[in-house]
Formats: structure tokens, C-alpha cells, sequence
């Protein structure tokens, strides 16, 4: 916090901006997450308690592949506990930094809360992400991160396969066959040559589906309200309405996310208007589908057959209707259940954890914004800049002004379109909060934060001429309408006012107020203010000295020689109060303020 001290006056003399020895500040890492995780555990009481030498928890809940384990032993603790009851797992998790689920458990609001602010990081080994609950895990500041793409394939394997084992009544001939039957007669199929295949949901697993689908003859037509019309185009499918696609098709197989607005999408208006006898494929999820209509459908003989791998409850309880009809042909959850894509998953799952747990920025983040790792490296310095700035500007605000309207200002010579600034708002958003709060603040809960303590964060861009190779100029902070334990810092609009530019990849503070300054932004800060005269820097440096407290810069910056200036001293130690009081007490410096970064 600051400590600011108002002593008389005394003179001296100092050039004016410059750094005297040079920035030692090391690349720190993005931090969406405090990083590590295990390096600082909240407890109970908000407190966060440094265990240095821990190495990061993490349970793995369902079973995972051997490579992925591997990769999250080399980094952290692995507990793998699998068939937890609920219970088991709440209490689990308050001894986690990280869980890793597949679809088989849920991570509802209980875990979360239960978790007393140490789990970080979810990870869900697959694409749904309808079994945890992401409202809540954001509001406790966890990421919550999935594996997209490893499974792609094999799910649009297994739809291709139910698709034509139904199609061929596979399943039922060799249950026949298996009880002593012939029944050749029983078990006439219908062909998928020339029919229409209706793809709802044009995504990862929908577009390699509609590529298979074409590749056996079918028609495909694809329903998909977000999808693009060219990357269909690509494929040869024709992008309809739902009205369309459901209508005209003879098959249809569902991929979609379980959303609110595809909750129960197939319902007893939609079979109403499919042709009779059509065939329905689903290895999404079981409650995109009313599962008592496609009873209805099934019996009244609209729907002709179904082939599901996934259920509104799994497992599905022994009399269900569904797994028991004749017309269906049902697999437990098989669809990402292959060597290869488990194998896959559990690599891309464990790097997403252990990344997210060092407090790299996750690129697969469900709660958080996703930012390809390209614009990720490129960002890194602002990043560290933009936390950096909001820790400095909270602590130059008086005790007793609550922080309410912040104003960032980005000079850029990109186009906002170029420029995503969500991130560097999120980190300044951490750096205003976390150094007068007990409260954990990170990428995926920054919005949240703000807006719970009533602080209203602006932004607004300065669109600079010149190249646009480097992302941004500068960064400003401003705090409106609070007191400064260090009046030097408003500037002539009123505002504590701080600006901040990467030079050589180190992010460093260059102007305080209406100050002009030049210092890395590390370790700690003192801000002095003082008539420029001969001999301060000596005498400060020297009351430092005698404390054994580490100069690591120094810099000045003078309206004009002799009047006042502002000297930014970088110090590795924090230094005792004594030799605060003692720098407060050399009579030339009018202002002093002490600041953790
Ligand atoms: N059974 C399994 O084992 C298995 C395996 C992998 C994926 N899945 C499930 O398959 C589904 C698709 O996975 P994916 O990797 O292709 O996801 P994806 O995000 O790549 O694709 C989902 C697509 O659905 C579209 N969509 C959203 N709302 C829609 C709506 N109302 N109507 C039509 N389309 C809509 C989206 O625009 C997106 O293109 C998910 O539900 C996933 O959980 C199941
Ligand atoms: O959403 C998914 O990735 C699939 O449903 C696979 O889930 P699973 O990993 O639990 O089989």
C-alpha cells in the first residue's frame, strides 16, 4: 500500500528524464491464474498463505490417458480418484489447484464453493462442457478449459457407424443371431445412397460427419445458425433453416452443444413435421432431444429409427424406454472412446492444466476470452505493463477514496479491430483490485470483480499514425474523483493519472501526473516529489544504503531545472518504515510515496 510522507523542502539537482542504471526486470508470466496456483493457497479466511515449494494438486476424477498423466506428474502432484460420490469430491476439491472431469461428473456450484477459493483450473477431457457449471465457476475465479479438438474424429466415426448399423439393423440381427435365430427376413435394412442428410449443428464434429455422409452418396443439408455459408460451401452442403432441415431429411444426426435454446430442439412439434419414417442419429447430447416425444415418434412411427450414444441422465436408468425400444440402437457415451482420441484428449487436456497453472494464458479457456497464442506472445510485455499500472495507480489513491471510474487510454496505431484489449483490461482490473482486497482476481472473473465492487472501467483508444508492427504505444490509467496519498500524481484534469510503454519487451512507468519519468516497473517503487537541487539522489540512496535496501534504478523528471521534479526509485527489498520515515524526513522532498509491484 502507499505510505506518503509531506516533509519541507531542500535543494538539489538531477537530469531530467533518464534512467540511471539499467531495468533488471526478468519476462514474467501471463497470469489469468495467480501463478502458480499451489504457490499461493486462499484460506479460510480470505488469506493467502505462500507455500513456495509446493507443487501444484491436481484430481483427475475419470480416467484419463497414460501420455497426459504423464505430463501433469512432471509438473504438479496427481491425485486420481475415480467414482467419487459427490461428497468425496467436495471435500477433494478444497485440497486442489486443479480438476480434470470428462462427462461423467458433474462440477456443479456445490464443488466450486466447496473448493474455499484453491481450485483454479477445470478441466473438461472433451468438447461438452454442459456438466460443469460455468456461471459458477466463474464467479469463484476458475478457468474452466476443455479439449476441443481430439475428439473430433472419433466422434464423427461413431455417428457414421450408428448411422449405418441402424440403417443395416446391425445390432439387433446380431442380438438375434447370438440367441440362435436366423431371421434374415427380420432385419431388411434401407440404404443410405441417395438420401438426405440433415447435419444440425455444422461444427467440429458436424463437418466431418457431412464429409463422410458424401463420401457414402448421401445428400447432406446442414442446419446451423452460426456456421458460415462459404465453410459449408467447401464441404458441398447446403446451409437451410431448421424448418428445412428437418423436413426434408430422411436421416438426421444431431450436433449441437447442450445449450438452454437447443434444450429439448427435437420435440413433439419438431417430429410433427419430419416425413414418416424418418432416422435419427445422436452423439451430441441426450437433452437436445424431448426423449419421451421421440418415445411418441418412435411408436406412432414417424421416427422410423434412432441411433443414440448419449441420454438425458447417464447411465440410464434400466427400464428406460429409449435403450429398451426396438427401434433403437443405443451405445453408453462412446462417441470420444477410441485409443487414439482418448490418447489425444489427455495430452491436449493436460497441457491446457499445466499451462493454465503456471499462469499461461489458456488458449481452449470456456470462461475466460480465448486468444490465439500468436496475439498472446505478442500482448505478453502489455500484459505484465497493464497489471503493473492499475497495482501502481490503486496505490497512489488515498485511504478513504473508493475507487468507482477508471479510464484506460491505449495508443495504438492499429484499428480496434486489430487491437483486442480484453485482456489488458482484465490485467489492470487485477492490479486495481488485488493490492486492497483479499479478493482472487483473474482474467476469467476481472469483469465480474469490477463490477461487484461498483468500480466502472472505461476505455478508450488513441489512434496513432505510423506502423502498426507493434501493438501499442502506451497505456494510461486513470482514477477520477479520489484523493492521492501522492498529489504530484493528478494531473491537470483531476485525475491520479499514470502511463506505461513496453521499451525492449520490459514494461516501464514514463510518466506520473504530468510527470515525465523512465522506470522499469519491478520489485518496488518510491515515488518521490522535490525541488530539483543538487544532492537528493545521494542522500536518498544513502538512507537506502544504510537499510542494505538494493537501488535497482533511478529516474527524474523536472518541469524545468530547479523547480519541481519527480524522481521513480527502483528498490529490490522493501524497505523498513524507518527508512521511509527517514527518506520522508530529507528536507527537500515535498511528496513520497512507497508502492509494491
Ligand atoms: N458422444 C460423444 O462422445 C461426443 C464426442 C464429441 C462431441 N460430442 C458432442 O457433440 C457436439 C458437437 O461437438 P463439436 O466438437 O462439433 O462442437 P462445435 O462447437 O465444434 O460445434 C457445435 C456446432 O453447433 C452449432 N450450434 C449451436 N447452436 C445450434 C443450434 N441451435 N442449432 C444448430 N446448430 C447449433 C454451433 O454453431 C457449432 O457450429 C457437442 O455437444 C459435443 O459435446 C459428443
Ligand atoms: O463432449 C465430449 O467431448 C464427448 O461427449 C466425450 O465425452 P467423454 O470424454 O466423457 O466420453
Amino acid at each position: 500500500m502507499a505510505t506518503s510522507f509531506s516533509p519541507s523542502s531542500r535543494l538539489s539537482s538531477t537530469p531530467s528524464p533518464q534512467l540511471l542504471r539499467p531495468p533488471t526486470l526478468s519476462r514474467r508470466l501471463l497470469a489469468p491464474t495467480r501463478p502458480p496456483a499451489a504457490l499461493r493457497h486462499r484460506h479460510r479466511h480470505g488469506r493467502l498463505v505462500v507455500a513456495a515449494e509446493a507443487k501444484p494438486t491436481v484430481l483427475v476424477a475419470e480416467k484419463l490417458g497414460k501420455a497426459g498423466l504423464e505430463l501433469l506428474k512432471d509438473f504438479a502432484d496427481v491425485d486420481c480418484s475415480y467414482n467419487l460420490s459427490p461428497e468425496e469430491l467436495r471435500a477433494k476439491v478444497a485440497r486442489c489447484d486443479a480438476l480434470i472431469v470428462r462427462s461423467g461428473t458433474k462440477v456443479g456450484r456445490d464443488v466450486f464453493e466447496s473448493a474455499g477459493g484453491r481450485l483454479k483450473v477445470v478441466g473438461r477431457a472433451g468438447v461438452g462442457i454442459d456438466n460443469v457449471d460455468l456461471g459458477a465457476a466463474t464467479e469463484n475465479g476458475c478457468l474452466v478449459v476443455n479439449a476441443p479438438t481430439a475428439n473430433t474424429v472419433a466422434a464423427a466415426e461413431h455417428s457414421i457407424a450408428l448411422l449405418a448399423a441402424m440403417a443395416r439393423n446391425v445390432a439387433q440381427a446380431d442380438a438375434s443371431l447370438k440367441a440362435g435365430k436366423w431371421g434374415r427376413n427380420m432385419y431388411v435394412g434401407v440404404s443410405l445412397v441417395g438420401k438426405t442428410l440433415a447435419v444440425m449443428g455444422f461444427g467440429k464434429v458436424g463437418s466431418e460427419v457431412a464429409r463422410r455422409a458424401k463420401g457414402l452418396g448421401m445428400h447432406v443439408i446442414a442446419h446451423d445458425p452460426y456456421a458460415a455459408a462459404d465453410r459449408a460451401r467447401v464441404v458441398g452442403v447446403e446451409l437451410v433453416t431448421f424448418d428445412e432441415a428437418i423436413t426434408r431429411a430422411d436421416f438426421i444426426s444431431l450436433h449441437m452443444p447442450l445449450t438452454p435454446s437447443t434444450s429439448k430442439i427435437l420435440n413433439d412439434e419438431a417430429f410433427s413435421k419430419m416425413k414418416k419414417g424418418v432416422r435419427i442419429v445422436n452423439v451430441a447430447r441426450g437433452g437436445v432431444i424431448d426423449e419421451e416425444a421421440l418415445v411418441r415418434a418412435l411408436d406412432s412411427g414417424i421416427v422410423a429409427q434412432a441411433a443414440l450414444d448419449v441420454f438425458t441422465e447417464e447411465p440410464p436408468s434400466a427400464d428406460n424406454k429409449l435403450v429398451l425400444h426396438e427401434k433403437v440402437t443405443a451405445t453408453p457415451h462412446l462417441g470420444a472412446s477410441t485409443i487414439e482420441a482418448q490418447e489425444g484428449v489427455a495430452i491436449e487436456i493436460a497441457e491446457a492444466v499445466v499451462g493454465a497453472l503456471k499462469g499461461e494464458l489458456a488458449a481452449t479457456a470456456v470462461n475466460a476470452p480465448m486468444v490465439p497464442p500468436e496475439v498472446l506472445s505478442e500482448l505478453a510485455p502489455f500484459v505484465v505493463l497493464a497489471e503493473k499500472l492499475g497495482r501502481l495507480a490503486v496505490q497512489l489513491v488515498a485511504g478513504g477514496s473508493g475507487v468507482k471510474l477508471v479510464k484506460i487510454t491505449y495508443a495504438s496505431a492499429r484499428t480496434p479491430d486489430d487491437l483486442d484489449t480484453r485482456l489488458l483490461r482484465a490485467m489492470i482490473t487485477k492490479g486495481l483490485i488485488e493490492p486492497v482486497s483479499s479478493e482472487f482476481v483473474n482474467l476469467v472473473n476481472a469483469d465480474l470483480a469490477a463490477k461487484k465492487r461498483g468500480i466502472r472501467i472505461t476505455e478508450e483508444r488513441i489512434l496513432l499514425d505510423g506502423s502498426a508492427e507493434h501493438p501499442l504505444e502506451s497505456i494510461q490509467v486513470h482514477i477520477s474523483n479520489v484523493g492521492s496519498t501522492f498529489p504530484s500524481a493528478v494531473s491537470g484534469t483531476g485525475e491520479i493519472s499514470v502511463e506505461g510503454r513496453v521499451k525492449d519487451g520490459v514494461p516501464h512507468l514514463t510518466k506520473v501526473g504530468s510527470f515525465q519519468v523512465d522506470a522499469s516497473l519491478e520489485g518496488n517503487l518510491i515515488l518521490c516529489r522535490q525541488v530539483d537541487q543538487p544532492g537528493i539522489i545521494g542522500t536518498v540512496g544513502s538512507v537506502l544504503g544504510e537499510q542494505n535496501v538494493n537501488v535497482n534504478f533511478m529516474s527524474v523528471g523536472r518541469i524545468a531545472p530547479r523547480k519541481h521534479a519527480v524522481m521513480a526509485i527502483g528498490i529490490d527489498e522493501e524497505p523498513c518504515k524507518e527508512a521511509l520515515k527517514n527518506i520522508g524526513g530529507v528536507p527537500a522532498i515535498e511528496e513520497f510515496a512507497f508502492v509494491k509491484l
